[in-house]
């Protein structure tokens, strides 16, 4: 090393020494004094450079700027530098050579708590020999090895220390198990050999008891002796280790207090350097707030001024949105008031509308009615003929004339509006009245009084045979066909005729006497016309008095059946009874059906009486069947039951209830009821059938059927109306007409019963076309089920045509 280089280091050393105690003692605080010493500028110029960690507070010092230099000393001028960063350690860098030719020959990074770091650049010759550098480093690897071998050492011996206490603990461990283990067997061994004694057993116990107590104080106090034992070793190891550090004394001791020393200079510049830099962080801060206030309190007033207007808005925005919600609530509410009331004026509106509108067409009717218009048909109607009845009656009584009234009635029209509805029963009035209108003169007045009845008036009547005409014109008329949904249909009418004076004296009369005859003409069979006679009026008070007394004819018991056999003629045997209706009426004595049925079906007391029928008819063909007569029977189905609602369940009912089987019942149908509404009248029939029961079709011929419908209907049996039989076998129309409907009844496959057959002729004539099925007087008549009783025995098997 040159000379140069020695006295340079020692003046960077020195100013170290001198720059580290200056900040504890001289200078102020955050500032470093550097020495410049002037015999050593044997160059140009000198440069130094102080830095931190920060670079923003490195401080570039040059000497050649002579403001900079702070004083002088005895080693030359010195500079005192401010250090205002946070930094823990400052450098310098020296340069020599010339201003443009600078080499850097040695970085110093001088940290502020010691020579912990050093940062050499350029030639690490140049500073390695510095004593101080060297003494600290080889003072601080002695005692870095120093500890490293007493922490080796200790823990070696504290490992065998610890290995040696276990192994001596272990053994005595298992001396001890050896020893108890052995004490157990010899006393096993020894209570084993001896009976089992419970005083013995309990001093041995406590013997043990005692034993234990006694090892235990043993074991205790081997344990204090270890203990004491452990404590002497640790004291000794103790010892041991001071004499090692005190053996290792010497130059390390010095090492040791230069370092402490250094620790509490470094310890008590960590702490200045912190207070001072916390101090200058709240000076700093202190500054940017007096920097800041006036700004801020400008803002502060505006962002007042803000907040206020803010506030004020939004309690503005929120009343005129309150304001705006109770005016809606307001007008909303008015609106819905408004609609309620608007709603209710149109309800009364509408109310008020239909109300007049009924009223207009009461009004209307009124207006109608008294215009004497019937609407339906146009004719006029019950009001208007009355008081025309009235004006002509009185005109024929002050004239001596003669006048006549033709009361009408429509055949089964109830049953077309039962079965068809009211809208086709509407057609079928309008088309007969057209009809009806066609049969008579201008100057006659055609009315229709309701329903199907009509009434026609003939003033100045010149001769009642006239009247014969005109009843069969009208009655040829209504029997024409109807076409109604796609189907044909018939009814007819039945007339009644009443004329003046000679039948009535005044218009009420005549009209009710028209009726009567009318009834008359029904009795008679309808599709007919009778003249009133006064017997008429009798007879008709008669049945008035009949259907009364009918009401009550089930109660009181009046009604009974009369059976009348139908027989294989072929080979004599009955094979049916057909139940027949009587009424033992407590004046009158028996009456016929026909006397009472039309009244019964007009009044709808067939549905009673039909019911009795069929539940007496089936209660009797059972007691003949518990009897051991084998019978079946047949029953009159009036076309009014069919259409009952309920007719299946009642019918199915009377079958359980009495037990009757139903394969052994034939309900006899006549042909109008099939014709009248064959789709519900099938339906009906099809439900029965499934229960077992059979279909006859009753006066077969007599009616309006259609062929091709006897084929569709599910039937069993035809019987030929006894009206056909009279004739035969001398007529030979109606020879032909029994043939027909004999050979058609078997093409069809169905049973053909002949009807009212009283002679062995008729028999002889059926038998030849093939019809073995007959019933009649010939036979037997409808008799009491007591006296048919005897019959069955005597005959059944055998049975003989009675009039041969
Ligand atoms: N809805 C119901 N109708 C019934 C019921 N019971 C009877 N009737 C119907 O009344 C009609 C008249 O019946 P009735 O007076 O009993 O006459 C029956 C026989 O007495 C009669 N008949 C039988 N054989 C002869 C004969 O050889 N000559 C002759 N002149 N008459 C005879 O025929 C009637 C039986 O007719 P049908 O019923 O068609 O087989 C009659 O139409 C009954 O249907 C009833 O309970 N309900």
């Amino acid at each position: 090393m040159k000379l140069w280089q020695k006295l340079f280091l020692g003046l960077v050393a020195s100013m170290l020494l001198v720059v580290n105690q200056g900040i504890a003692s001289e200078l102020p605080v955050n500032t470093v004094r550097i020495h410049y010493h002037r015999d050593a500028a044997d160059y140009e110029g000198w440069g130094l450079h102080l830095w931190g960690d920060d670079l923003a507070l490195t401080h570039v010092v040059s000497w050649r700027f002579p403001m900079l230099i702070t004083g002088r000393d005895d080693f030359g001028v010195y500079y005192d530098v401010p250090v205002i960063d946070k930094a823990k350690g400052f450098g310098f860098i020296i340069h020599r050579g010339k201003e443009k030719n600078v080499k850097q020959d040695m970085v110093l990074n001088v940290a502020r708590d010691g020579f912990e770091v050093w940062q050499l650049q350029g030639d690490p010759k140049l500073y390695s020999s510095d004593p101080l550098i060297a003494l600290a480093k080889a003072e601080k690897a002695k005692a870095e090895k120093l500890k490293a071998e007493k922490a080796e050492a200790e823990k070696a011996k504290a490992e065998k220390l610890k290995a040696e206490k276990a192994e001596a603990e272990k053994a005595k461990a298992d001396k001890l198990k050896a020893e108890k283990a052995q004490a157990e067997k010899a006393e096993k061994d020894r209570i084993a050999e001896q009976p089992v004694d419970e005083g013995r057993v309990l001093s041995l116990l406590e013997t043990l008891r005692k034993d234990n107590e006694v090892r235990v104080a043993e074991k205790e106090a081997s344990l204090q002796r270890l203990r004491k034992q452990l404590a002497a070793e640790s004291a000794a190891r103790t010892k041991a280790e001071k004499a090692l550090a005190e053996s290792q004394g010497g130059v390390g001791e010095k090492g040791s207090e230069l370092a402490a020393e250094l620790e509490i200079a470094q310890t008590r510049e960590r702490e200045l350097n912190e207070r001072v830099t916390a101090l200058q962080t709240e000076l700093n801060k202190l500054i940017q707030i007096s920097k800041r206030a006036a700004p801020l309190q400008a803002a502060e007033s505006k962002q007042r001024w803000f907040d206020w207007l803010s506030h004020t808005t939004v309690i503005l925005l929120t009343i005129i949105l309150l304001v705006f919600v109770t005016i809606y609530r307001r007008q909303r509410g008015e609106l819905v008031k408004k609609m309620l009331a608007q709603k209710a004026e149109l309800v009364s509106a509408q109310e008020k509308i239909s109300r007049d509108t009924e009223e207009r067409q009461q009004v209307e009717n009124k207006m109608i009615a008294m215009a004497g218009v019937d609407e339906l048909t146009g004719l006029p109607n019950r009001s208007i003929f009355n008081r025309s009845l009235q004006r002509s009656v009185a005109k024929a009584s002050r004239s001596n004339r003669k006048m006549a009234l033709l009361f009408i009635d429509l055949d089964r029209f109830k049953l077309i509006n039962d079965t068809l509805g009211h809208d086709y029963g509407d057609q079928v009035l309008r088309t007969v009245s057209e009809r009806f209108r066609e049969c008579i003169r201008e100057v006659d007045m055609l009315a229709r009084l309701g329903g199907d009845e009509f009434v026609l008036m003939i003033e100045d009547l010149v001769d009642p045979k006239f009247l014969a005409g005109v009843a069969t014109k009208m009655i040829s008329a209504a029997q024409q066909p109807f076409f109604m949904a796609g189907q044909e249909y018939h009814v007819t009418a039945s007339i009644g005729i009443a004329t003046y004076p000679k039948d009535a004296k005044d218009a009420s009369a005549l009209l009710k006497h028209a009726d009567i005859a009318m009834y008359r003409a029904k009795d008679a069979g309808k599709n007919t016309y009778q003249f009133f006679s006064e017997q008429m009026n009798i007879h008709s008070l008669q049945q008035l008095a009949l259907e009364s007394s009918l009401r009550s004819s089930i109660e009181r018991e009046e009604l009974l059946l009369h059976y009348q056999p139908i027989v294989d003629a072929k080979v004599g045997r009955i094979t049916a009874l057909e139940a027949l209706l009587r009424w033992q009426h407590p004046d009158m004595g028996l009456v016929g059906p026909m006397q009472f049925i039309p009244i019964a079906e007009e009044s709808g007391l067939i549905v009673p009486i039909g019911h009795w029928v069929l539940q007496t008819a089936c209660q009797q063909g059972q007691a003949w069947h518990q009897a051991g007569y084998d019978i079946a029977l047949t029953v009159n189905l009036s076309p009014r039951q069919l259409i009952e609602p309920d007719i299946v369940a009642s019918i199915e009912e009377i079958l359980s209830n009495t037990g009757f089987p139903a394969e052994y019942l034939t309900l006899e149908i006549t042909e109008d009821l099939m014709m009248s509404n064959p789709e519900e009248t099938v339906e009906r029939i099809e439900d029965l059938r499934q229960l077992g029961i059979k279909f006859a079709v009753d006066d077969f011929g007599t009616g309006y059927s259609s062929l091709s419908y006897l084929k569709k209907f599910p039937i069993d049996t035809l019987k030929v109306d006894r009206s056909f039989l009279q004739g035969v076998p001398d007529d030979s129309d109606d020879s032909a007409i029994t043939s027909a409907i004999v050979a058609m009844g078997k093409n069809l496959r169905l049973n053909v019963i002949a009807e009212g057959v009283e002679t062995s002729e008729q028999c002889d004539f059926l038998l030849k076309q093939g019809c073995r099925l007959m019933q009649g007087y010939a036979f037997a008549k409808p008799q009491p089920a007591e006296e048919v009783s005897s019959l069955l025995d005597g005959t059944v098997g055998t049975f003989q045509v009675l009039a041969s």
